[in-house]
């Protein structure tokens, strides 16, 4: 695939009408909306990413975190995971109309587990400081490029990015970065997202998704 990957992920508090208009702004650009509600019921986030369907938002832009039947039953892009999932074949075997699975990673032994489990890429952080994870001390760079030393997919970078350290992350081998803050509470969320794309030299292609790796 060519040029980066710029995850967004869900922040669990806006509602979701408000999700789905961001939402709807900001797919063009980016490579997927991860939904990441952990302090919501299931049964609601169910209904909440039919809502957003519903709404516009194309199903190929959707990832969903932690949930293999919902990536399934509605058909979206991709599949988040959590570091404490099973053994990814387990899951790979049950939904296999799942076709991009990644995993939340944080040391070099479960990247290189992960991939040979067959994640197609993996989310490592925290890099930098940030709020998201308080009180936690940020991974940093040199990890991060010991991660990507290791493995051969994607290493996506998390926590407390800004457009203004997208580059040093790429420079430490990341493949893309993920944002969760930056892009939900921005006064103008498209901008932000497009001060990401320039510094990752991604086009807006309109469809820098999922299709991009079949
Ligand atoms: C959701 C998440 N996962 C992390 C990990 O290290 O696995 S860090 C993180 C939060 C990232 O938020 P922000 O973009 O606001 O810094």
């Amino acid at each position: 695939m060519s040029g980066k990957e710029l995850h967004v992920i869900s922040n669990g508090k806006l509602a979701w009408k408000d999700l789905a208009e961001i939402a709807n702004r900001i797919y063009p650009y980016v490579t997927a909306i991860h939904i990441r509600e952990k302090t919501k019921p299931m049964d609601e986030i169910f209904l909440g990413v039919q809502y957003l369907l519903e709404q516009g938002v194309p199903a190929q832009s959707l990832c969903i975190n932690g949930f293999p039947w919902m990536a399934a039953a509605s058909g979206l892009g991709g599949l988040h995971l959590p570091e404490s999932s099973p053994v990814l074949s387990i899951i790979r075997e049950s939904y296999q109309g799942v076709h991009r699975t990644g995993v939340s990673v944080h040391s070099v032994e479960e990247a290189v587990k992960r991939e040979r489990e067959g994640a197609d890429y993996v989310l490592f952080g925290h890099i930098f400081a940030t709020n998201s994870k308080a009180g936690a001390p940020p991974r940093g760079l040199a990890q991060l490029r010991r991660v990507a030393d290791q493995v051969t997919i994607p290493v996506i970078a998390i926590g407390g990015m800004t457009p203004e350290k997208v580059r040093s992350v790429l420079e430490a081998g990341a493949s893309g970065i993920a944002v969760m803050s930056g892009i939900w509470e921005a006064a103008d969320p498209v901008e932000t997202v497009k001060a990401y794309i320039r510094e990752l030299q991604l086009e807006e292609t309109r469809g820098v998704r999922y299709e991009a790796y079949e």
